[in-house]
């Protein structure tokens, strides 16, 4: 089994990155990344800071705003309403998951699509689903990165994909599509599901159970992308494929953490990246 060094990838897509914005920095224009953050949920503030680190790093201007746990839904979206009339933004992200009392939906489709970095956007998602990308999830993309960079062969191929996210799943399944692989989504409520894995060369999961996974649902010499991120009862961060029972009968497969985590936030930059390239055409 070959293990898909998610971060050391994550780290030299870093240090070209550097190079591609500072020759668009000489063509007069800096790509900025602006993070919302509501409240106070610990997970999201380390990847809020880690974020504006790897912007900053990336050379982009960067702010992150934080705002408190009980602001307004209307006020959130008279912030976006702002912030998507700047020019000096060319990504605006809001981090997931908001308080109750705020519609992720409303909020989702009050950013500008053409600054929507996520992806999340009707109009991204379905611009994604007709064969016409422009902004894409950073998770799924960064998973698309890490097959190509390992000579993952997708045409023809059966991929399954576990867990039908928004964010995950449905694009996940229609970039592994794009790619003439035969695709199936499958999820908590799927029959059989060990038996249907087993048909699969490409095994993409994201159902959010940990060691969910186990060796009975693993074709021999299936590649396994394990997105993963869950805490065991002794708080250690854990995939959902139980690692060591799949790791012998995997040809290819992805550590957590270390795996797919990585890619997210380098694949975030680069879109950033991208939005403000555009914009040298408009
Ligand atoms: N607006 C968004 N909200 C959320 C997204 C998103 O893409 N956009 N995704 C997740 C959180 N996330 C980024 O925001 C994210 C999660 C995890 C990692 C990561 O690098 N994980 C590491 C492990 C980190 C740890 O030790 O806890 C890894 O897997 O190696 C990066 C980004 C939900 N919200
Ligand atoms: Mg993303």
């Amino acid at each position: 089994m070959t293990l898909i060094d998610g971060k050391a990838l994550a780290d030299k897509m870093a240090v070209e990155l550097k190079a591609k914005v500072d020759d668009l920095k000489s063509a007069g224009v800096t790509p900025g990344l602006v993070v919302i953050l509501v409240g106070e949920n610990p997970a999201s503030q380390v990847y809020v800071r880690n974020k504006e680190r790897r912007a900053t790093a990336a050379g982009f201007n960067s702010e992150v705003i934080r705002l408190s746990e009980d602001t307004t839904e209307t006020a959130l979206l008279e912030l976006i309403a702002q912030l998507n009339q700047d020019n000096k933004w060319h990504g605006i992200l809001v981090q997931l998951p908001l308080p109750a009392h705020i519609s992720e939906e409303k909020i989702l489709l009050a950013i500008d699509p053409d600054k929507d970095v996520d992806g999340f956007h009707p109009t991204n998602m379905g611009r994604l689903w007709s064969g016409n990308p422009v902004m894409i999830p950073s998770t799924p993309a960064g998973i698309m990165v890490m097959l190509e960079t390992y000579g993952v062969e997708v045409a023809g191929k059966n991929a399954l994909v576990i867990g039908r996210s928004n964010i995950v799943g449905k694009p996940m399944a229609q970039m592994l599509l794009d790619q003439h692989a035969t695709v199936t989504i499958a999820h908590s409520r799927t029959q059989n599901l060990p038996e249907l894995a087993k048909q699969a060369d490409i095994l993409v999961v994201a159902i959010g159970r940990g060691n969910f996974v186990t060796a009975e649902f693993v074709k021999p010499g299936a590649v396994v992308i394990d997105v993963g991120m869950n805490r065991d009862d002794n708080g250690k961060l854990i995939g959902d494929v139980k690692f060591d029972e799949v790791e012998p009968i995997a040809s290819l497969m992805t550590p957590v953490p270390g795996g797919v985590g990585p890619m997210t936030i380098t694949m975030l930059m680069e879109q950033t990246y991208e939005a403000a390239k555009r914009t040298l055409s408009k």
